[in-house]
Order: structure tokens, then C-alpha cells, then sequence
């Protein structure tokens, strides 16, 4: 499946415009991939409204479905899930195979894990460079077994959960979500408490559906920036209404859109602010942005905002490397505002970026200097030496099968003195499917 997405390309060029209206970015990836695989694990009928119909989403769904959930579109968005529930999953016939998206095998490999079933994950050339030790480590300490793995774990992964998942207190190594989540819903089988430290706060997206879903999370500080996890194993997990906020991750670029082309002025929305999603936010408010909040209010359980933004004179920052988590899929876009700002931003402690759908710090940076944006690595931070408003472009951005990547320098283009092309769009698809469409309807202009 995946090799034709391999085999032909589709580049596509971004001009420059001036974006105004009103826009409504897709569901939140996060919390979509999490809806289906809650409503998997609860008996009876969990209906979604909002789903993220991108290609990661789905290929959740399909894995969910091989498990034995009854998954069905009512519409545009609306999902029903009817779980077999926790203790209750079938082992797959087939290979799970998420394609391009780290989440949802990771997540799943979880939910393997703690079930007495065996499953094979895949995915596409870019999904099988990624790393799952990650993952596996602490599977392993919960009683799973690892039967087959690529070299270094990476998939093709054969993985055969326990029946008793044990109960453990585990430190993440990084700050990720999806490691704390995948421990997380292993645990959820185990007759005891499953307690995850991290360091720094990763998204709390796993804990808060949980808690709605019915089990017992207690979410406590720890340290000076991290949070320890409580899990109370073998809840009653009750199905559930989910309604998915707009995806802040994907207004980031409608956003950087409307800072840097000239006169633009749009509003965003429904994005959801979780404060452990919204570093970008607090970035580009730092850089000068003309950014307000409007229409605060609540929507499953998470605050949203409809998004006012207006073209900007940003200036560079020194970003601190504990803001990573809460921005860690934004880089590349900051990247390309930082490209139009006055003076130098420097990222600080981006290592988690050579390990996203390709290594994003190279590809950032290969894709600034392409188009005649003076940046350097140095260690794990990126320097970007911002043009004051202006920005060369015409360059020839390799996306390397990834979608943050071609749509950060798609909105490059929007800016740029000359378009900017990138060489191929198809995996755009896995996490905003109608990203042109919403762009062009702002003004944006493609080819
Ligand atoms: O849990 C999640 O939904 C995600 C966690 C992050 O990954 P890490 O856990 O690897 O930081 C992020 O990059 C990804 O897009 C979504
Ligand atoms: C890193 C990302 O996703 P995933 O890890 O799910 O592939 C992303 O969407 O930027």
C-alpha cells in the first residue's frame, strides 16, 4: 500500500498572497486517534464528533476495527465506535499497518501490549525509521514480548501482549506523549496502579479522555516542570461523547500564513488552547505577532478560541528548549516565521526532531537554505537569521514523506519573493486533508 505513495511524487508550488476570512482547521489528530482507540476499549457505543478524517486517523480506525470494534461514518466527522472492550480485544488476522503516523502504532502497541493477543505493526518507509524501543522498554517490563523487530526496533514488529499486564512506575526517557500513552493504556489491563513520571509535561490528551472515559487518573506535579501519572488499573470503561476541537498543530499554519503575508488579516476557528499545546502561541507573541483570542469558551472538555490574526513585523527570540514539548510539531512552521523575522530566533533543544516523520532539523534546515534563508544547526539548535519581512524563495524543498515539512514551506511561498515548491504533497493528507482548499480559500495561492 504504501509503495505507491512512495513512487509518485506530486510537487506543488505556493505564490505569494494576502489571506483574509474566516477559517475552521480539522479535528485535533491527538485527540482523534485517542476517541477511537477509547471507544475500542468501552463496551457500547462511543459516538465522535469531529474526527480528523486524515489518512493517520483512519488507519487507527482499520487497526481498531481488526481488533473487533464495530467503527462507522454517520457524516462528515461523526463516528460511531462500538467497543469490544477492555480484556475483550480479537488478535488480528492481518498486520496492523498505520502508514505514516507514529501515534497511532504507538498508541496500539500499547493496547496490544496489554491484552493477551499478538499483532504485527507497520508502516511506510518513513514510519519504519522511527524508533520504538521507546515504546517496547517499558512494554517489556509490563510482561509483553517483543517476538520479531527490524534492526534497532523499528518496525516490521511482531508483538505479543500478556494477559496480566504488570503494574509499574516508569520514568519516560524523553518527554512524549506517546510514550506516556502507550505505558498508560497497557496498564489499564493491570489488577494494579500503572504510574508514569515525566520530566517535562508532555500533552495530557491520554489522561483527560481516560478521565472521561471513566477511569481514575491522578495527574500530580513533579518537579519543576513535569507531571507524575497515576493510573487505577481495570476501570469500568463507560462510552462516551467525544467532540474533537480544531487541531492547533494545523491552524499553525493558516497563522504563520497571515503574519507574514502583507496585509493579510484572518481568524481561526475553534483551536483548541490547551496550555500543553499552545507554545507556538507564546512564541509568536513573543516575536511581535498581532495575535488575539477570541471567543474563549469550553468544547469537550477543552478550551477553544476562534484565533484573530493580522500581518506582522515579527522580531527574532532565543526559544528555550523546555517550550519543546508544548510546540514539538510546530518547529517547522516557527522556522519559516522566524525566516521573515528581524534578527536571529534561536531553538534550543530540538534532538526529538531528528526522530518526527523525517529528521525535521535537516529538512528545515536544507528547506530555508533552499530558499535563500540564512539558518545553521549547532548541536540541537536551530539558528535562523530572519530576512525582516522579506525572504527570497523559488527553492526546492525535499518533503521527505512529511506533511508538517511540505505545508511549512508551502505557507514559505505565500511570503516569499518567488514560489516556493515543494516536491510532493501527498502526506499533507495524513494529518490535514483539505489544507489547499482551506488555504485557497483565504486567498492562498497554489500550482
Ligand atoms: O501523543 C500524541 O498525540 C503526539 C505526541 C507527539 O509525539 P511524541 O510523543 O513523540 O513527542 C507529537 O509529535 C505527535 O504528533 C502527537
Ligand atoms: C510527529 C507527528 O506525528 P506522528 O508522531 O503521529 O507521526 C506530527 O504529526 O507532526
Amino acid at each position: 500500500m504504501h509503495t505507491d505513495a512512495e513512487h509518485s511524487p506530486s510537487p506543488l508550488s505556493a505564490l505569494r498572497a494576502r489571506l483574509s476570512g474566516r477559517c475552521r482547521p480539522p479535528g485535533d489528530k491527538s485527540v482523534s486517534h485517542r476517541s477511537l482507540i477509547l471507544g475500542t476499549l468501552a463496551v457500547g457505543e462511543t459516538r465522535v464528533e469531529g474526527l480528523l478524517e486524515g489518512d493517520d486517523v483512519l488507519r487507527t480506525g482499520e487497526a481498531c476495527r481488526k481488533l473487533g470494534a464495530r467503527i462507522e461514518r454517520l457524516g462528515p466527522g461523526s463516528w460511531s465506535v462500538r467497543g469490544p472492550g477492555l480484556g475483550s480485544l480479537l488478535e488480528p488476522r492481518e498486520t496492523l499497518d498505520f502508514g505514516n503516523a507514529g501515534t497511532g502504532s504507538r498508541l496500539m502497541m500499547g493496547v496490544v501490549g496489554g491484552h493477551p493477543i499478538k499483532a504485527r505493526f507497520d508502516g511506510d518507509a518513513s514510519l519504519r525509521k522511527r524508533p520504538m524501543r521507546r515504546i517496547l522498554d517499558p512494554l517489556v517490563l509490563q510482561g509483553a514480548r517483543v517476538l520479531e523487530q527490524a534492526e534497532g526496533g523499528r518496525c516490521p514488529i511482531l508483538l505479543q501482549g500478556t494477559a496480566e499486564p504488570l503494574p509499574i512506575e516508569y520514568k519516560t526517557p524523553v518527554a512524549s506523549a506517546q510514550i506516556k500513552s502507550a505505558v498508560l493504556l497497557a496498564g489499564l489491563n493491570s489488577p494494579g496502579r500503572t504510574v508514569v513520571i515525566e520530566t517535562e509535561a508532555s500533552r495530557d490528551h491520554t489522561e483527560k479522555m481516560l478521565i472521561h472515559f471513566g477511569a481514575r487518573v491522578v495527574s500530580e506535579p513533579y518537579g519543576e516542570h513535569g507531571r507524575k501519572v497515576t493510573l487505577e488499573g481495570r476501570p469500568e470503561l463507560r462510552p462516551s461523547q467525544v467532540r474533537v476541537p480544531a487541531d492547533p498543530s494545523s491552524a499553525a499554519f493558516p497563522i504563520v500564513a497571515a503574519l507574514i503575508a502583507e496585509g493579510s488579516e484572518i481568524v481561526v476557528e475553534g483551536v483548541m488552547t490547551n496550555p500543553l499545546r499552545c507554545g507556538l502561541l507564546t512564541t509568536l507573541a513573543e516575536m511581535g505577532a498581532r495575535i488575539a483570542l477570541e471567543n474563549v469558551r469550553e468544547e469537550g472538555g477543552e478550551e477553544v478560541a476562534d484565533i484573530r490574526v493580522t500581518a506582522s513585523r515579527l522580531a527574532g527570540v532565543d526559544v528555550p528548549a523546555a517550550r519543546a514539548p508544548s510546540m514539538i510539531d510546530e518547529y517547522p512552521i516557527l522556522a519559516v516565521a522566524a525566516a521573515f523575522a528581524e534578527g536571529e530566533t534561536r531553538m534550543r533543544g530540538l534532538s526529538e526532531l531528528r526522530v518526527k516523520e523525517s529528521d525535521r532539523l535537516e529538512a528545515i534546515a536544507a528547506g530555508l537554505k533552499a530558499n535563500g534563508v540564512d539558518c545553521e544547526i549547532i548541536g540541537d539548535d536551530l539558528i535562523v537569521r530572519g530576512g525582516a519581512g522579506r525572504v527570497k524563495g523559488g527553492g526546492n524543498v525535499e518533503t521527505h514523506l512529511d506533511h508538517r515539512i511540505a505545508m511549512s514551506f508551502l505557507v514559505m511561498g505565500l511570503g516569499a519573493d518567488a514560489p516556493a515548491v515543494v516536491d510532493d504533497d501527498r502526506m499533507i493528507a495524513t494529518s490535514f486533508p483539505n489544507f489547499r482548499a482551506l488555504m485557497e480559500g483565504l486567498g492562498a495561492r497554489f500550482a
